[in-house]
């Protein structure tokens, strides 16, 4: 059957951490939630249309001899999806491109304001320039500051320079996908010599997939010398991550720089619009287009410090740091193991709503270049 012949009612099985599933897939038929990490083909026998995120590896295994016409992953990242082999069976897939993009984006300022680091005079470095490395790179250039960008399919990039010039940068930011193959892979691209490049009081901060960094020679340079600061979101072998290299670095987060609630909701969305178009039904109309009441916010500070304390109001980094290494408390001394608890983090993880939904309500000491640089953080 192609995905043409699939016509609601359907039957849906869905990653039960997708939010907005009622909202945007109610009206197609019954949806089954079941866990994502350990989702079985036995459960997909029934299913038309197979809903996950970037924990379910979706492969010949799992849905083969299933009726499953169409997968969607509410993500960014497409690494666990064998897209070949679901083109070769004729099942449709889509993913949510830069669903998340901007939740990352301030995830990586409010990053550098919870270290306390004013970026302004500080040159940046991103590696990967899609969704979210190109967001990225366009705020930072709104705001005047120097930036250098390795990705290999984007050479005629203006700010295009080598691996090597990336690495040298006072910030680099890791934004690429999980690629082993072709002739430009990203497993393990940052190794030890890569490593080695990063000058002394540098900050590194990894959101793109884990595995782009060797992470036993990063947990061997910090242990050597722990030369620049080194901010971790993503990690090998998620969700069994290496605890020695959770307390090596500076902040650890749970891969949850996408996870603002916005992020969330807009990759469902997308996934709901990428279904319409697979089994051509016409479009959905909005669930819910109501916006959140602006929240206000206020400062009596001026120029960095303002900015700082305004963003991290919003949203701290710390905070997720300090859940991170509670669960690893409690992974060492109480038995429950690390996989358990970072899952639980990232399933129970607060709603995080994005800066356009916050107000610049009171900051009588701020002047206007300072404004204007909130402004184009995304606070007005
Ligand atoms: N931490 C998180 O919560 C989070 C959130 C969103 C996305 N991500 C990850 O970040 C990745 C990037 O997101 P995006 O929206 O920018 O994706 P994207 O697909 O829009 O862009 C990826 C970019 O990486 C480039 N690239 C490919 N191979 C590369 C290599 N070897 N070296 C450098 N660049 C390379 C591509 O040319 C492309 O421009 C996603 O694939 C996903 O894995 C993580
Ligand atoms: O690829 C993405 O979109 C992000 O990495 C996303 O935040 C992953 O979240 P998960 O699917 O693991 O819940």
């Amino acid at each position: 059957m192609t995905t043409s012949q699939v016509a609601p009612p359907l039957n849906i099985v869905a990653d039960e951490n997708i939010p907005g599933l009622d909202q945007w897939f109610g009206d197609l038929g019954s949806i089954t939630r079941v866990p994502g990490r350990t989702l079985t083909r036995e459960q997909l026998m029934n299913a038309d249309v197979l809903l996950v995120r970037s924990v379910t590896e979706v492969n010949e295994a799992l849905v083969a001899r299933t009726p499953v016409r169409f997968v969607g992953s509410c993500t960014i990242g497409t690494d666990h999806l064998d897209t070949d082999w679901l083109e070769s069976q004729g099942v449709a897939w889509s993913a949510a491109p830069g669903c998340n993009a901007n939740s990352v984006v301030e995830y990586v300022f409010c990053t550098l304001a919870a270290l306390d680091i004013d970026w302004r005079g500080r040159s940046f470095g991103i590696v990967g320039c899609g969704n979210v490395g190109g967001s990225l790179q366009r705020k930072l250039r709104a705001l005047g500051i120097d930036c250098k960008i390795y990705d290999p399919w984007k050479t005629d990039n203006p700010d295009s320079a080598s691996l090597e010039a990336v690495l040298a940068q006072d910030v680099i930011c890791q934004h690429a996908p999980l690629v082993k193959a072709g002739p430009h892979p990203s497993l393990h691209m940052l190794n030890a010599t890569a490593l080695e490049r990063i000058r002394p009081g540098a900050v590194l901060i990894s959101a793109g997939r884990g595995a782009v960094i060797d992470n036993r020679a990063l947990l061997a340079l910090r242990k050597r010398e722990p030369r620049f600061t080194t901010v971790l979101d993503v990690w090998e072998n998620e969700p069994d991550i290496d605890l020695n290299l959770l307390q090596a670095v500076d902040l650890g987060s749970p891969h949850i720089a996408g996870y603002s609630h916005d992020g969330k909701l807009t990759g469902t969305r997308m996934v709901r619009e990428a279904l319409d178009r697979a089994l051509e039904l016409p479009a959905a109309e909005p669930a819910d287009a109501s916006q959140a009441p602006q929240a206000p916010l206020s400062t009596e500070l001026s120029g960095f410090a303002a900015i700082r304390d305004l963003l991290l109001a919003m949203y701290n980094p710390r905070e997720d740091d300090a859940r991170l290494r509670a669960a690893a408390s409690e992974a060492e001394n109480d038995g429950v193991p690390m996989k358990v608890a970072f899952d639980r983090l990232r399933k129970q993880y607060p709603k995080r709503l994005e800066f356009p939904h916050y107000q610049l309500a009171q900051a009588p000491n701020l002047d206007d270049a300072t404004r204007q640089q909130l402004a184009i953080l995304g606070l007005k």
